[in-house]
């Protein structure tokens, strides 16, 4: 992650004026949307941060980091959002919680379009999202005690809890599994998985709506990492909160996360329920991701084994490539996804895919059989086993789709090869 967490509403002293309700909200949560119903949505977000150069600072380009993405977040739920480093997660949590400005889009809570609300606008709307981080550290001021840290809310808010803030925190500290007594300390003494569980105290002071988590655990030892994501789906049940947690694989948010928002260079590319996810990727991405992510079972691991290598890094948000921003890498790419970029489409329900050539499914352009010179480099990376898996899965469905005549999109005639022949 890129920035320091001071941009965090709750630490900003500027956007205090002790203004907002007296009384805090108690442990108990009312949630204006009830479970299942959308709780934030967000339509062609884009944030190009822009590259100045010279004396007059003129723009010469731009880093597309969100690069107009389109998903919902229903109350109660968590939405996992993965991607290698670079993808602009980081970025598109900051631009959910309003910590960032977009270029273009529109932001929408509880029916609300919060896009361009200013300072003053947004007071109300800080309590209701906060934000975690992945360093629990650096996220702490090291100079003040973590009663003043997980307190700092509600004096940023002018909230009085019943109580007083001294009871409020200590009973804050007790629901993350903290010593209450331990209120005069200061972060240092604290643990790597300690200081999480304080940042998470904080961003749950005000009792918010939306808790966007940016990798919350990749900083800590995987020995603790699992103790906090049980802490965190045990928030869930308990005060209702509905999450977003930003992961670069699929090993933390595949257990908790009801639907998966796959990102690639500042676009969703696939967006599904988990159990679908897991079941049959369809992007050609996923499927790498997927298959980087270490299965704890030996008996599946030896039939897993083959895993897919990427090609390279991701390439730069500041010119990426044409059509398929995943062409570069992608052992399927044919000419159509040099040219053509593919749109998010629900092909299956639950499950919305960006590709020409989906894993799983038939494929969307099936006269477009040649493979590119790179996507043969890239199929070198990718186990045969794999491909030929891919080629009859692909197939089978293709001819499911076939026998139904026109019921599924993308029934658009013979299966191509899925990209298996190495030609
Ligand atoms: N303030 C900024 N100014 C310019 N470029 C930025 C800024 N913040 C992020 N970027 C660029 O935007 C792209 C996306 O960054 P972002 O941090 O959102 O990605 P990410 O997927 O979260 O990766 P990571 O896990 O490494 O943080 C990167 O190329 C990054 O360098």
């Amino acid at each position: 992650m890129s920035e320091k967490p001071e941009d965090a509403a709750v630490t900003k002293p500027a956007e205090s004026d002790g203004a907002g309700p007296k009384t805090a909200p108690g442990a108990t949560l009312t949630k204006d949307a009830a479970p299942g119903e959308t709780l934030l949505k967000v339509t062609g977000l884009q944030k190009h941060f822009p590259i100045r150069k010279g004396l007059l600072q003129r723009q010469v380009g731009a880093v597309r980091a969100v690069d107009g993405i389109d998903f919902e977040v229903k109350s109660g739920e968590t939405l996992g959002v993965v991607g290698e480093s670079g993808c602009g997660k980081s970025t598109m949590g900051r631009l959910i919680t309003r910590l960032l400005e977009p270029t273009a889009g529109t932001v929408e809570f509880e029916g609300r379009d919060i896009t361009h609300l200013g300072v003053s606008g947004m007071r109300p709307m800080r309590r209701d999202v906060q934000m975690i981080f992945q360093d629990p550290y650096s996220s702490l001021n090291p100079r003040h005690t973590i009663g003043t840290i997980i307190g700092a809310p509600f004096k940023l808010q002018g909230v009085t809890p019943e109580g007083g803030i001294k009871k409020e925190v200590q009973r804050l500290l007790e629901v993350v599994g903290l010593n209450p007594e331990h209120y005069n300390r200061y972060p240092h003494e604290f643990s790597g998985g300690q200081r999480q569980r304080i940042g998470i105290a904080r961003a749950l002071a005000l009792n918010p709506k939306l808790v966007v988590a940016d990798e919350p655990v990749s900083a800590l030892d995987v020995s603790i990492q699992a103790q906090v994501v049980n802490l965190l789906d045990d928030l869930q049940q308990e005060l209702g909160l509905t999450y977003v947690i930003i992961a670069h694989d699929l090993s933390v948010v595949r257990h908790v996360s009801d639907r998966i928002a796959v990102m690639y260079l500042g676009k969703i590319v696939e967006l599904a329920d988990r159990e679908s996810l897991y079941k049959a990727p369809m992007h050609p991405y996923t499927k790498a991701l997927m298959s980087a992510v270490p299965i704890p079972d030996p008996r599946r691991r030896a039939a897993k084994s083959e895993r897919i290598l990427l090609k390279g890094d991701v390439p730069s948000p500041i010119s990426p490539p044409s059509g398929c921003r995943f062409h570069t890498r992608c052992w399927k790419a044919t000419e159509i996804c040099t040219t053509k970029e593919p749109p998010l489409l629900e092909l299956k329900p639950g499950q919305q895919v960006a590709c020409h050539h989906p894993e799983n499914f038939a494929d969307q352009a099936p006269q477009d059989t040649v493979l590119l010179t790179v996507a043969k480099e890239a199929a070198e990376l990718v186990a045969d086993e794999v491909l030929a898996e891919s080629a009859e899965t692909s197939a089978a469905v293709a001819a499911q789709v076939g026998d139904r005549s026109g019921e599924e999109p993308g029934d658009s005639g013979a299966a191509k090869d899925s990209g298996a022949s190495k030609e």
